[in-house]
């Protein structure tokens, strides 16, 4: 009996040991997967970018995009066109620009019957974008976007109306990445480069998305703050009165400076420069920097935006700062920027990252 007992007892005691090995075991592994993740934040106000970053890491680093998500957003490239005609009538009524006499009626019943919310093309509504679209007045409007909220991908989808009215369209991975959709919540996506596991926090940006932010903050090892360079001669699309780089830099002033990331390295993209470079010539900073005396071409005001951006940095001395002109539409820029950023990320010690 004392024997048996005894038996049963080393048996138990092998169990129990073999448990508490497998379970130190699965803890080392977890351990070794969390000191080897790094969570970065994106933030910036709506529309400077932010999604667009992590669609292209989706597109480097986890090939592409699946057949549903591609079919979401065929439909919403479909929609959007429609709203953006839309929104062109309705701006050359606001601005007085007299669409063409032959035009008005079409212009008056798209306004009137074109559902808004659909992604149905019929042949007679696609002739129907392309006269609209073709009318000096809507160009004229166009031209003037920046005096009303005209998405910034418009022109770039209603110049292919043929192609994403014809029944078989699919859009390619650069429509998806003009494709804007403002993020509601918080999207994550993580990825592996260079034996670290990358978890990248994408909020929306929008006013009334901010407050959710603050449940992100915990663990970030790194903010990379978005800024849509272009932006510094348009109205906010939440409020028509607010200067949307003033917005930005309000915005940045607050959280880079918070005290969860005030030790944090910190990046600041200056994104869109591509639709910076196009408008600097013609419209000056001034807009948004009354005090600018400066030159109006690109190397003297994008430096001019850069500083802004800095001097808004409390304890300069004591974190690394990084800046970038970006164009978060081009795969190749991207992927230098983001490699330069994660590569920035392990040379400096990557166990300050987890203290
Ligand atoms: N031309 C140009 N367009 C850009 C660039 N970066 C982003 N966009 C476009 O700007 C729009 C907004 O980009 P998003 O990435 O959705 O902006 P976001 O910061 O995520 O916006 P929220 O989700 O509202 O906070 C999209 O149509 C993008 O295609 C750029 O560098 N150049
Ligand atoms: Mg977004």
């Amino acid at each position: 009996m004392g024997k048996k007992q005894s038996k049963e007892k080393r048996k138990e005691y092998k169990r129990q040991t073999k448990k508490s090995k497998r379970i130190q075991k699965q803890f080392e592994k977890q351990k070794q997967k969390d000191d080897n993740e790094v969570k970065i934040l994106l933030l910036g106000t709506g529309d400077s970018g932010k999604s667009t970053i992590v669609k292209q890491m989706q597109i480097l680093y986890k090939g592409g995009f699946e057949k549903d998500e591609i079919e979401i957003y065929k439909n919403v490239i479909r929609t959007n066109i429609k709203s953006y005609i839309k929104t062109l009538i309705k701006a050359c009524e606001t601005l007085n620009i007299q669409i063409d006499q032959k035009n008005k009626v079409l212009a008056h019943d798209f306004l009137e019957t074109v559902r808004k919310n659909s992604p149905e093309i019929t042949e007679e509504l696609r002739e129907n974008l392309k006269t609209l679209w073709d009318d000096k007045a809507l160009k004229e409007a166009y031209v003037r976007r920046d005096e009303f909220q005209l998405p910034d991908a418009a022109k770039f989808f209603l110049d292919q109306i043929d192609t994403i009215a014809d029944k078989n369209f699919t859009p390619k991975e650069k429509d998806i990445l003009f494709c804007r959709i403002p993020t509601v919540g918080v999207k994550e996506i993580h990825f592996e480069v260079n034996e670290h596991v990358w978890r990248l926090i994408d909020v929306g940006g929008q006013r009334s998305e901010r407050r959710k932010w603050i449940h992100q903050f915990e663990n970030v090892n790194m903010l990379i703050f978005i800024v849509a360079a272009s932006e510094y001669n348009q109205i906010l699309y939440e409020e028509q009165n607010t200067n949307r780089m003033q917005e930005s830099l309000q915005v940045f002033k607050k959280y880079v400076n918070n005290e969860y990331f005030k030790k944090k390295d910190l990046v600041i993209l200056l994104n869109k420069i591509d639709l910076f470079k196009e408008k600097i010539e013609k419209y000056p900073i001034t807009k948004c920097f009354p005090e600018y005396s400066g030159k109006n071409n690109f190397e003297d005001t994008s430096k001019f935006i850069k500083k802004q951006y800095l001097s808004l940095v409390k304890r300069k001395k004591k974190r690394k700062i990084n800046s970038h002109f970006t164009c978060s539409t081009n795969t190749d820029m991207t992927k230098k920027v983001i490699e330069s950023v994660l590569n920035s990320v392990i040379k400096s010690d990557i166990n300050r990252y987890f203290m």
